[in-house]
Formats: structure tokens, C-alpha cells, sequence
């Protein structure tokens, strides 16, 4: 058995970072810019007025003083001559400044009787006014990798970028295994039970950003899976990561170990010192990268938030970097840790974080009631409440 950590990096070793593609930018949130781009102007692209108001010389301001209007400067239509003493010209949020004046007074601050305004009270000492590429210039630069948010889908539309290098979402083909699984919808035989974590999955890993193919469920037979396994390379694009549910284990049934490799899996672990989650298996089947998971539910979804969600990431082009973890004190005592890390469903309160009375690794009503994984490391001793323990959140 080996460790979650050299687990993780043997992991790492097996996937690569994908290639770029362009996407608008409806499409961009949520995808990680693959290479640096630069604005294409100033923004702004003129020094414009924050305010509506007028546009005026600050030397010349002054409680009582009095102006002469001249003209309108508008967004999207400029005032075309100078503001000289005396003048001042009407001005709109986000219009340009006319020449000559360096201040907008805000129109509550001003007396307007025909084509004169009175500057009334206190004015404030803000000139109201955005200097010229105060918010970027051109050539300023988005680095990469990034995961694009709104906000930067904003930026990204303001420099003027309508199309956005992203890196290609990992195609991840997911195959759930066993003779006792049905869809959910359809009516389960007597032994039988509702296949649920390939759903769990495939949420976690679009979540992450992958493109996720559920494929039908695989029989435990070895033909049975080499027919979906063939489903990873036929009528799509290939699958850059492959992955199977359950029958990872010792039992007379766990055949899919045996099925991958006979279709050439070169196998790089199989078993990790984790609790749930021992029975993982990783390895590369062609151009692809394979991971079995274990079929219990909670092992599945916690060797997804554990392995899958950092490899893909890592495929992504943001690093490779386990899942990042928190720190919250105990709510409660712990007793000392096995040789197996063990990731325990816990919830987190006011006093801290307490893990469930049930750890089961079969109960998804838990998994589901838990805000986080608490991680106890290998051997780790008895733990008091308030001691700062680490978590992943959920
Ligand atoms: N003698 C031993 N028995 C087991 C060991 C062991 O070391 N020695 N390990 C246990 C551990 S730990 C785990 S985890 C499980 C993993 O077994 P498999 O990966 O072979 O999974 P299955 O046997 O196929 O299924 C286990 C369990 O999960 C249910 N399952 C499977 N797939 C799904 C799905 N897509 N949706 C919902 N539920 C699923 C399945 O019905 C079983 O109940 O092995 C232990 N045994
Ligand atoms: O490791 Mo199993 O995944 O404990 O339930």
C-alpha cells in the first residue's frame, strides 16, 4: 500500500496538462485561461467624468461662483471645444471631459437658471473625474493559468478580447460496474440498488471542469467490460481519462483489474494507506489515463475529492496540488488514527469541527449531512477538543 501523497504524484505522473482551444466570452467563466492576453486599449480609453454635473476649472471653484454653460458632453458623444473661465459644459456619467477643465461638481451641488449655473454649499473636495487607462492599458496583461471568473470575463470583455484561449476541458469517460446496479428512474429487481456515485461523479467532475461521459453500466463480466471500455474510444473523441466504479476489490466479482489489463492497462498502484478509499487502483490504458475507483459510495466520492478532482485540475493546467485543505478546531476529543489516513464525514458548528457517529462508508445520507472531510494522518494520537485539526471542505 502506498500513501495518499505518493498516491497523488504517482497520479500526477499520469496525466498531462491538455492542449488550448478558443471559446467566446460566453463561454469563458469557469475555464482556465490557458495563456497570458493583453488589452487591446486604454480603459478608459479617455479621461471621462464619474458624475453627472458640470465640467468646469477647479481653480476657478468656489461657493457663489458662477458659470456659464456652453454645451453638452454626453457618453458616446464628446463635447468638441474647450471649457474656457468662466464656462462650463453639462456633463453625463462616463463622458468624456471637455479640454480645459480638470472637475466635475455634481448637479445637486449647482443652481441652474437658464444657461448660467450658481455653485451652491459645500461641493466636496472629489474632482469626479477618471483619469485616462485608471483602470488597465494597452498591453497590460491577465496572467496564466487562471480560472475565470465573471469578473474577469468583464475584464477580459472590456481590453476588448472576444475570443479566450482556455485550455480543453479533460473528456473523462465514467463507467460504472456491477451485476446488482440499475439507472436511476428505472424499477430495481430485488437485489438490486440504484447506481448512485457515477451521479455523484459526474457532478464533482463537471464542478471541476471536466466534460464527463456517463457510460452505460458495465456488467461484472470481463466481456461485458471490455465492450464499454470500448465505448471510450468509439463514436467520440477519445477519452483522456477513464474511469470505473467499484469492483476494485478481492472478491470473486472485482474483475475490472483483470478486464483493463487485458486490453493492455499498465497498471501504476493498486491500494492506498486511506480510509475509505484503500482499494484504489491508477494506471495509463493507451493515450489515456485510468483510474478504478472503489464501489462503496463515500469511498468513491471521497477519492473523487481527494485524487480526481486534483488530477483534473492538474490536466486543466493549474498545477498539481492536492485538494486545498482548511484548519478549524476540534469540537469534540478524537481517538488516535490508524496506519490508514482516514478522511471522516464531519460537520462543522460553532464550536468547531465533530465527525459523525457513523462512518460507514456506505451511508450517502452522511456524506451528503457533512460540510467537510476531516483528515487524520497515519498514526496521528488521540486528539483534545480545541486542537487545530485540517479538513477538506465539501
Ligand atoms: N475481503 C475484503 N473485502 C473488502 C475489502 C478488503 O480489503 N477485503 N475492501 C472493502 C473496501 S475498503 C471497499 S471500499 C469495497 C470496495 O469494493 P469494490 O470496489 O470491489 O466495489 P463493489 O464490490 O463493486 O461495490 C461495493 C459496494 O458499493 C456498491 N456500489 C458499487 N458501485 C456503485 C454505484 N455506481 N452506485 C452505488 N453503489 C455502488 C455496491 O453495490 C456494493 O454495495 O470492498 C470492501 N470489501
Ligand atoms: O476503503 Mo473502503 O473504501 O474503506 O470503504
Amino acid at each position: 500500500m502506498i500513501s495518499v501523497d505518493e498516491a497523488l504524484d504517482r497520479l500526477f505522473g499520469l496525466s498531462v496538462p491538455l492542449g488550448a482551444e478558443e471559446v467566446p466570452l460566453t463561454e469563458a467563466n469557469r475555464r482556465v485561461l490557458a495563456r497570458a492576453v493583453e488589452a487591446r486599449r486604454d480603459q478608459p480609453p479617455f479621461a471621462g467624468s464619474a458624475m453627472d454635473g458640470y465640467a468646469l476649472r477647479e481653480a476657478e471653484l468656489a461657493t457663489g461662483a458662477v458659470f456659464e454653460v456652453i454645451g453638452e458632453s454626453a457618453a458616446g458623444a464628446r463635447f468638441a471645444g474647450p471649457v474656457g473661465a468662466g464656462q462650463a459644459v453639462r456633463i453625463f456619467t462616463g463622458a468624456p471631459m471637455p479640454e480645459g477643465a480638470d472637475r466635475v461638481v455634481i448637479q445637486e451641488d449647482v443652481r441652474r437658471e437658464g444657461d448660467r449655473i450658481t455653485v451652491t454649499g459645500d461641493y466636496g473636495s472629489g474632482r469626479n473625474v477618471r483619469p485616462a487607462g485608471g483602470d488597465f492599458r494597452t498591453g497590460d496583461r491577465v496572467a496564466a493559468p487562471r480560472l475565470l471568473s465573471p469578473a474577469d470575463v468583464a475584464l477580459l470583455a472590456a481590453m476588448n478580447i472576444p475570443r479566450v484561449p482556455v485550455t480543453r476541458r479533460p473528456r473523462v469517460a465514467l463507467i460504472a460496474t456491477g451485476n446488482e446496479l440499475v439507472q436511476p428512474g428505472e424499477t430495481p429487481g430485488p437485489d438490486q440498488i440504484v447506481a448512485s456515485n457515477s451521479y455523484g461523479l459526474h457532478a464533482l467532475l463537471t464542478e471541476a471542469g471536466a466534460e464527463v461521459r456517463l457510460l452505460p453500466i458495465a456488467r461484472d463480466r470481463i466481456d461485458a467490460l471490455e465492450t464499454v471500455f470500448a465505448l471510450t474510444r468509439e463514436g467520440h473523441a477519445p477519452a483522456d481519462l477513464i474511469i470505473t466504479i467499484g469492483g476494485a476489490s478481492v472478491g470473486d466479482h472485482d474483475v475490472v483489474a483483470q478486464a483493463a489489463q487485458g486490453l493492455g492497462m499498465e497498471q501504476s498502484f493498486y491500494k492506498v494507506a486511506m480510509r475509505p478509499g484503500k482499494p484504489l487502483m491508477a494506471g495509463r490504458m493507451g493515450d489515456a489515463a485510468m483510474i478504478g475507483l472503489p464501489g462503496n459510495p463515500v469511498s468513491a466520492m471521497v477519492c473523487g475529492h481527494v485524487f480526481v478532482g486534483p488530477v483534473i485540475r492538474h490536466m486543466l493546467g493549474l498545477g498539481a496540488a492536492p485538494a486545498p485543505r482548511r484548519r478549524a478546531p476540534l469540537a469534540v476529543d478524537v481517538p488516535a488514527n490508524g496506519p490508514r489516513e482516514h478522511y471522516l464525514r464531519a460537520r462543522i458548528g460553532p464550536d468547531g469541527i465533530a465527525p459523525d457517529d457513523r462512518q460507514d462508508s456506505a451511508l450517502l445520507s452522511v456524506l451528503s449531512g457533512a460540510g467537510a472531510l476531516l483528515v487524520r494522518a497515519p498514526h496521528a494520537p488521540a486528539a483534545r477538543a480545541g486542537e487545530t485539526v485540517d479538513y477538506l471542505p465539501l
